[in-house]
This record gives structure tokens, C-alpha cells and sequence, in this order.
């Protein structure tokens, strides 16, 4: 890729993650809102966001917080209203910041009108919108795929005697993209948005819209044998979003994610080249199941280091050399928090929410902050199942249960792996409820919010949030941190993750030990002859009181964390 084509805007921007139920409750109704994020806008903009990534807001059965949508074009009442969503790009764009909304379309709700015309008779006009087949000749399932929620893929219509497709929930069903009438009706939803004045979009698991079309028995050659490799990344899919990018994101100069479930290197060069003409960079996952066993997200065991610097390495190599844009992150809302699974959330907390948010915003691609994670919040402690609230936690509880695991075995592995970790609501102040509302939060939120909270975060220059902020500064003040070539530095040291940026007459290098012990580090003789001490260095921040040098040989405190630049 030549140098002018970094030039995009969006590659040198920070985005924000809101999950607007968790973020600010302005009714008293335990439930955030759209006029609560746009109260907060400032906080963000001293943050130095540049993009609002709003998950979903549309009318919704809420049975998986929004990701199931009846109604693509407006806003869900507990959210409010379709004017405060038009305040909300105002008041964004009035701060010279963006809006990216989320778009949900591998799936709808079973509550949006075009299923419900779809289940009505065979003969509808919208029967072929979804994806209907008939029993398998024993009179069971079409074909043994799994949903990603626990259970068969397929939900059985008593009216027609047949078949539809679910990945997720049986609530959401998936839309047949096979159908031309689909692509269109989608293509006019997100030029409705656009014409709103919306300056990008989060596609939601798009690499599963296309299938293939024999709809195959998973033969489990291929483990997890769920039957995604019949449809992550399908025949089709390059060819569905090519037309969105010529329709929509091109014309309007979008800046656009799309989320890439269990997908590969090559195909997210494809999806995020400027010269396919498809997304502007993509999410992968693979640097968060190193701690799935055999890949089994339900199953414990400790994290795998150097699992994640290799991961974290090939992604870096290979969409450096192939055109490719990554979407860096280690949190979201689907995830458990970073700083619990990784790292020490008691003893070390805030050393270690700052070696995160330092070892993640040196590497290249445009970093995402989840809420919450500027300010170093943990998962919470779970005592019961009745806290939880997310539908995948409470279907692979009973499953687990139903397996033979006690309730308490299950609760544990609920506690390290429920995407509820990271729901609890925002922690704003001290007051009752962290702030986030004066009613009865719809998630509990986590006990440890009179020391953990953004007020008391704001006003020590110490923080963690004053850490993001200087990251953020720094990336739109060095252009290394878009163009340099990455590095790794450490070769497979058990504790550190060390790795070099190498631009045009300036270097970074990044030094980082996931540990919580006291160790030295000393950099293979090859990378410091070649590629480190060859001019002036000058620490750009660090997690520690020290400002140490960059040597050869370096002293690291437990999660110590420091970056360098080099001209
Ligand atoms: O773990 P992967 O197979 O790589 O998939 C990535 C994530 O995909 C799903 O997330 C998104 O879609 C869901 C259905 O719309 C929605 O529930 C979720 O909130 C979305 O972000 C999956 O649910 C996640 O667990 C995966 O991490």
C-alpha cells in the first residue's frame, strides 16, 4: 500500500463503543438513552473521540439487547425518539465528531413485519425473505448446524409443516440474501440512515449473510463442527458488499467495520482493501478465544500469551502487507472485560488498564474504547444466575447445567465468560447507582463504583483515562502510529510483549510485561543492533513514576508498560 493511501481520516481516529443501555439513563427508567449519550458528548470529546459507535437503538423485543430489530427505521421508545436521535448527529458533528451506527442484516427480529408476513402462508410475497426448508426425511432438522446461542440452528413452523434458519436466538431469524428483494430493502435502510446524516457503519457478523446454498450436514472435519464453515465468509458474500460500498458507502464517503466472525486473514485483506471497494476495516476475534480450550468458549482455562502475540503478530504482518485495515480492540460488549482476563483487576488494576490500552494503541489500525474501559473497570463478582441478563449466558447455563455441571460450576464459568461482564452499567460518580440512573438499573451495577468511577477518574492526572487521552493525542501527532511496519521484539518471552513500528525517519517501540512479576528484559542483540538504538529516543508514556531510557537491558515492575518513539 503507497503512503497516500493511509491518508484516510478515519485510520489516524479513535472510536468510542456506547451500549446505550448501560451508558446514561435520563428517565429514571433504569434503561440508558440517546439524550444521555448526547449529555456525555463533551466527556468524550475531552476523551478525544473522534467516532460514536452507538449500538443498536432500534425497535427491538430487546431478547438480545437490540441485535434482534423489528423495525429498521425507528427508535426504540426506551431509547427515545427519532428527534433525539437527529440531536444526537447535531450535537456530534456541531463537536466535529462522527456517528456510526450499528447495522444489524445477517438476521431480523421474528417480530419485524417482514417475518411476520414471511410465517403467514407459503405463498407470501416476503415467504422467501428468510430461510425455509423443509424436515430431513426422518422428519428431523434440515442439517445438524449449531446456533451460536447453544441448541439447533432451526426453528420448526408448525403452520407450514417446515424449517427456518437461526445462527443466533430462535428469535432472530436469518434474512436469505439469495433474494434480490432483500439486498435492495436493505441497501434503502441504510440510504435512509445515510441521508440522516450518519457517517458510518458497524455491520454487524456480515460475513455469515451468504450461504451455501446445498446447505451441507457439517461433516466435522473442521472443528467446531457447527456447520460455519458453510457460511463464515460464504460464496457470495465479497459480492453483497461490493454493492453495498457502490450504493451507499461510497457515495456518501462512509467509514464502515465490519464485524468478521471465526474468519481468516485473507479474506479481511479482501473485505477492508481501499481498491475492493468494500469496508474500511474489519473485526477479528481470534485474539480472544486464547483462552478457549479446543475452542470452546463455555470451557476454562488460563490464557495463552503467546498464543495472542502470534495472533496479534499475523494480523499485523499480513494486513500490513496486504493492503488491509485492522479494527483494534480488546473489549466490547460481547467480550468479558480485558483487564480481568489478561491481567490483574485487584492489585495491579490500573497499571494493568493502562499496559492494555498502551500495547493496543501502538499497533497499527484504529483502536476502539469500550465504555468503561477508560476508566479501568473489572467484571463484576456474580453471585447469583438471577443477575444475569444476557440471553446467550442464561441459554448455556441451562445447558451447561443440563450437561451435569452444578450450579455453582456453571455460575463460575458464567462469572469469567458471560458477555454481561461488560453490560454493567457506566460507573459516572459516587451517587446511588454509580449515576447511570435514578430508578432501578436494568443490570446491576458493579460494587466497586464509589472507586472506580469517571469523576474521580477526571480529576487525578494520573488516571487511567488521562493515559487513553494522551494515547489517543499521541497517535494524530506521530504519523508512525498509521504507517510504521510492525515488528516483534520480544521472541516468545514468557512475560513480554515487545514490538517496533518503523516508519519514515521515526520509530516506535512498545514494551509491555503481562506479569505481576519483577523482571529484566534484554532485546536479542539482532533487533538492537538493526533496528533499535539508531537515533534519539524520547518515552512517550509509560504506566509507571519512572521514565526509564531505552536500553538494551530494561527493568520491568510488575505490568510495567512503556513506548518509545525513536528519530
Ligand atoms: O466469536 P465469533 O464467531 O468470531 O463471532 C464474533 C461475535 O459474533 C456475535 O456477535 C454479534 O452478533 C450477535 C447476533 O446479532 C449479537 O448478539 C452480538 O451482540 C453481536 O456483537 C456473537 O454473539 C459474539 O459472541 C461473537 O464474539
Amino acid at each position: 500500500m503507497s503512503q497516500s493511501q493511509y491518508s484516510e481520516w478515519w485510520r489516524r481516529s479513535t472510536v468510542y463503543q456506547v451500549y446505550p443501555k448501560s451508558f446514561k439513563d435520563t428517565t429514571g427508567n433504569g434503561t440508558g438513552d440517546i439524550k444521555g449519550l448526547i449529555e456525555k458528548l463533551d466527556y468524550l470529546q475531552n476523551l478525544g473521540i473522534d467516532i460514536v459507535w452507538l449500538q443498536p437503538v432500534y425497535v427491538s423485543p430487546q431478547h438480545d439487547n437490540g441485535y434482534d430489530v423489528a423495525d429498521y427505521e425507528n427508535i426504540n421508545p426506551d431509547f427515545g425518539t427519532m428527534e433525539d436521535f437527529d440531536e444526537l448527529v447535531k450535537e456530534l458533528h456541531r463537536r466535529e465528531m462522527k456517528l456510526m451506527i450499528d447495522i444489524v442484516v445477517n438476521h431480523t427480529s421474528t417480530e419485524h413485519e417482514w417475518f411476520k408476513q414471511s410465517i403467514s402462508s407459503k405463498d407470501n410475497p416476503y415467504r422467501d425473505y428468510y430461510i425455509w426448508k423443509d424436515p430431513a426425511p426422518d422428519g428431523g432438522f434440515p442439517n445438524n448446524w449449531q446456533s451460536k446461542f447453544g441448541g439447533p440452528a432451526w426453528q420448526f413452523d408448525e403452520g407450514s409443516g417446515r424449517y427456518y434458519l437461526t445462527l443466533y436466538d430462535k428469535t432472530q431469524a436469518d434474512l436469505n440474501w439469495e433474494n434480490e428483494k432483500v439486498r435492495r430493502a436493505v441497501n434503502d435502510m441504510m440510504l435512509f440512515w445515510a441521508k440522516k446524516g450518519v457517517d458510518g457503519f458497524r455491520m454487524d457478523v456480515i460475513n455469515l449473510i451468504s450461504k451455501d446454498q446445498r446447505f451441507p450436514n457439517d461433516d466435522g472435519s473442521v472443528p467446531p463442527a457447527d456447520g460455519r464453515k458453510y457460511y463464515t465468509d460464504g460464496p457470495r458474500v465479497h459480492e453483497y458488499i461490493k454493492a453495498m460500498h457502490e450504493e451507499v458507502f461510497g457515495p456518501f464517503e462512509m467509514v464502515t467495520v465490519g464485524e468478521m466472525s471465526s474468519t481468516t486473514l485473507e479474506h479481511c485483506i479482501r473485505y477492508s482493501s481501499p481498491e475492493e471497494r468494500e469496508f474500511s476495516m474489519t473485526f477479528n476475534f481470534h485474539h480472544l478465544k486464547v483462552d478457549y480450550p479446543n475452542g470452546q468458549k463455555w470451557e476454562l482455562m488460563p490464557y495463552d500469551f503467546e498464543a495472542m502475540k502470534r495472533l496479534f503478530t499475523h494480523w499485523q504482518t499480513g494486513m500490513q502487507k496486504g493492503g488491509g485495515w485492522n479494527a483494534l480492540f480488546f473489549n466490547n460488549h460481547d467480550q468479558p472485560r480485558a483487564l480481568s482476563r489478561f491481567t490483574d483487576d485487584k492489585v495491579y488494576r490500573v497499571e494493568s488498564a493502562k499496559l492494555l490500552a498502551t500495547t493496543l494503541h501502538g499497533l497499527q489500525g484504529t483502536p476502539y474504547v469500550y465504555q468503561g474501559e477508560e476508566i479501568g473497570m473489572p467484571n463484576p463478582v456474580w453471585n447469583s444466575i438471577d443477575e444475569f441478563r444476557d440471553i446467550e449466558s442464561l441459554n448455556m447455563y441451562r445447558i451447561l447445567c443440563e450437561q451435569g455441571k452444578s450450579p455453582e460450576a456453571a455460575l463460575s464459568i458464567l462469572q469469567e465468560r458471560s458477555r454481561d461482564n461488560s453490560r454493567t452499567p457506566m460507573q459516572w460518580d459516587d451517587s446511588r447507582n454509580a449515576g447511570f440512573t435514578t430508578g432501578t438499573p436494568w443490570l446491576k451495577v458493579d460494587e466497586r463504583y464509589s472507586d472506580i468511577n469517571v469523576q474521580k477518574e477526571l480529576e487525578n492526572p494520573a488516571s487511567i483515562f488521562h493515559h487513553y487521552r494522551k494515547l489517543i493525542t499521541l497517535r494524530k501527532e506521530y504519523g508512525v502510529f498509521t504507517e510504521g511496519v510492525f515488528k516483534r521484539l520480544d521472541d516468545g518471552h514468557p512475560e513480554v510483549f515487545a514490538y517496533a513500528r518503523t516508519g519514515d525517519g521515526e520509530a516506535l517501540v512498545v514494551v509491555s510485561n503481562f506479569s505481576s512479576k519483577e523482571i529484566t528484559f534484554r532485546f536479542e542483540d539482532s533487533h538492537w543492533t538493526e533496528l533499535l538504538p539508531s537515533g534519539r529516543d524520547e518515552l512517550l508514556i509509560g504506566n509507571t513514576t519512572d521514565t526509564p531510557a531505552l536500553t538494551q537491558e530494561l527493568q520491568l515492575s510488575p505490568y510495567a508498560s512503556y513506548m518509545w518513539l525513536i528519530r
